[in-house]
């Protein structure tokens, strides 16, 4: 498959605070933000860019947390398509 996640972008991925998870299906990272209503405007941005990309997250906020994890359905596993959200929401909560 063409657009699997470059090892070297994977590991800017981790730097940045996302975890690697089953055996490299998924990555996951936890939001924390000042309270709710900003938890809630991040995920309102995320949600337009993801729509944009036509990839969504899989994601639960509890108050001023926001936990997500990021695969590809379609391929089974990450994509360049995760990578993409996945930098777009860390740029999004600044
Ligand atoms: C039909 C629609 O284009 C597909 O289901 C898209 C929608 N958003 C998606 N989001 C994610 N995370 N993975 C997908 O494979 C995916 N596929």
């Amino acid at each position: 498959m063409t657009d699997t996640i470059e090892p070297a972008a994977l590991e800017r991925l981790r730097d940045a605070g996302w975890t690697l998870e089953e055996g490299g299906k998924a990555i996951t990272r936890s939001f924390r933000f000042a309270d709710f209503v900003e938890a809630f405007g991040w995920m309102t941005r995320v949600a337009i860019h993801a729509e944009k990309l036509n990839h969504h997250p899989e994601w639960s906020n509890v108050y001023r947390t926001v936990e997500v994890r990021l695969t590809t359905h379609d391929a089974g596993g990450l994509t360049e398509r995760d990578r993409k959200l996945a930098e777009a929401m860390d740029q999004l909560a600044g």
